[in-house]
């Protein structure tokens, strides 16, 4: 920064004209990074996400077609063995005829297939040897069913689970567990003939096999499901799994990825402001300031804008300028009158104790002034000091300080702090200030 101190000549005030030429001035904020920010971020945003989707899809395409052959592998596998039926044979059938004499029991089992094969193999090795009495029948299959469910706390929990979600979705349990009607192992023969199960050797007759791969369908379904299917990206409609639904429980990566979404939609937010601060930066370097003040007369959400973008970059630097003006302003007579031009958010007024003369093109503070600092409405030779803090901008520059030596009192201050980069010439800008009127009594460079 340059902070140049310029103690008012009154013997000097011709207020000589074209020795302070804008175009020796270049403009603010041209740090290379500052215009770099936004192409980054459109990569981040939008080229990232892609491939990653792609890919999602990709994996689960070949799971599916993976769950599909096996699924038509099985169905052909007991299609081809079409085993007999044996009185009292302990298959997946007479598992579904138990499950309906409990009707909560029966819930869990139908709602994980799973459960229901574990438990059946589970029943086939615990259980007791075969009886001819069909109510033998029946009361073994029962112990072993409760066997199967004691001995396994991990089911259990599954099931617990199940019974839990199962009234989420109560006709597709009704439908899954008794689509024949009550069950026994009589009923099962006649009406829905017991079907094998996947390991058992037990004879069916060939026109239950459809039941078969019913359950077989119903299983792969639940299992691709719970395996592959990430519960934010649904790719498969409720009504093709609906108990689906009601199992999954909430993963914390929809929350995440909500996360980085709205993250990414803050990033992508910011950068968009900084994009509109650079441009409406470019405008008011590059016009006259009766250009600026029409922009922010029309749109006054733009001077918020600005001022947003201008406090992040602030934000940013190591030492404030307006702070430095305070703090040399602090060393001075209160009674000292200033003038603010281009005071933004009247910082400079809320650091010092001296009475504060604000202007802006737009107000953010009841203290502003809102006018062009070419035309301050104040009476000649009225303030003790005149600051411009990083406010030089437009293309009348020399209309600013014409009005700064005007309003001055002779032997007032201006005080000038700006960045290097604003002027292509240092020494020429103070030697054109000095012939406006103005003795250049120190300067900072850099601040
Ligand atoms: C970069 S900001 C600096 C604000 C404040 N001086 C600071 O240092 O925090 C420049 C300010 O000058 C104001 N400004 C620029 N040209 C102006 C003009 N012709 N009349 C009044 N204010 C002007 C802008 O509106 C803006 O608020």
């Amino acid at each position: 920064f340059l902070g140049p101190l310029i103690c008012k000549d009154a013997l000097a005030r011709g207020r000589e004209r074209g020795l302070c030429d804008p175009a020796l001035l270049t403009r603010m904020f041209e740090e290379p990074e500052w215009a770099e920010a936004a192409p980054v971020a459109a990569g981040l945003g939008l080229v990232t996400p892609r491939p990653r989707l792609a890919a999602t899809s990709q994996v689960k395409g070949s799971k599916r077609r993976q769950l599909l052959a096996t699924l038509r592998a099985l169905e052909a596998a007991s299609l081809s063995q079409q085993p007999p039926i044996l009185p009292g044979s302990d298959s997946e059938e007479e598992e579904v005829e138990r499950k309906k004499k409990r009707p909560q029991k029966t819930l869990f089992a139908n709602a994980s297939t799973e459960v229901g094969e574990k438990k059946k193999k589970k029943c086939q090795k615990q259980g007791p040897p075969r009886s001819d009495s069909e109510k033998e029948e029946v009361e073994r299959k029962k112990k072993c069913h409760r066997g199967a469910l004691d001995s396994d706390s991990a089911e259990q929990k599954r099931k617990r689970k199940c019974q839990k979600h199962a009234p989420s979705n109560p006709a597709q349990h009704l439908d899954s567990v008794e689509p024949t009607g009550p069950k026994t192992q009589k009923s099962g023969a006649t009406d829905d003939p017991p079907m094998p199960s996947l390991g058992s050797t037990s004879p069916k007759p060939p026109h239950t096999l459809n039941r078969k791969q019913w359950r077989n369908r119903q299983k792969n379904k639940r299992r691709h499901k719970n395996k592959f299917r990430p519960p934010q990206m649904p790719d498969q409609s409720p009504a093709e799994v609906p108990t689906e639904e009601t199992e999954m429980p909430p993963t914390p990566k929809p929350d995440s990825h909500e996360a980085r979404a709205g993250a990414l939609r803050a990033r992508m937010a910011q950068r968009l402001d900084g994009a509109r601060f650079r441009y409406l930066n470019e405008q008011l370097y590059s016009g006259p300031s009766s250009t600026a003040q029409r922009l922010f007369q029309e749109d006054p959400e733009a001077f918020l804008l600005y001022h947003r973008g201008f406090q992040n970059q602030m934000k940013k630097w190591p030492l404030q300028p307006v702070d430095r003006i305070a703090r040399d302003l602090r060393q001075r007579p209160a009674s000292l009158v200033v003038a603010d031009f281009g005071c933004g958010d009247c910082r400079l007024a809320s650091s010092i104790r001296n009475p504060v003369h604000c202007f802006d093109l737009a107000s953010l503070d009841p203290r502003v002034t809102v006018c062009d600092m070419a035309q301050v409405p104040l009476e000649d030779e009225s303030v003790d000091v005149a600051v411009f803090c990083l406010s030089l901008m437009g293309t009348n520059i020399r209309d600013f300080l014409e009005e700064a030596n005007r309003v001055l009192k002779p032997g007032g201050l201006l005080k000038v702090a700006e960045v290097s980069s604003r002027f292509e010439d240092v020494r020429t800008f103070l030697q054109a200030v000095t012939k406006l009127g103005f003795k250049v009594i120190f300067k900072v460079l850099p601040l």
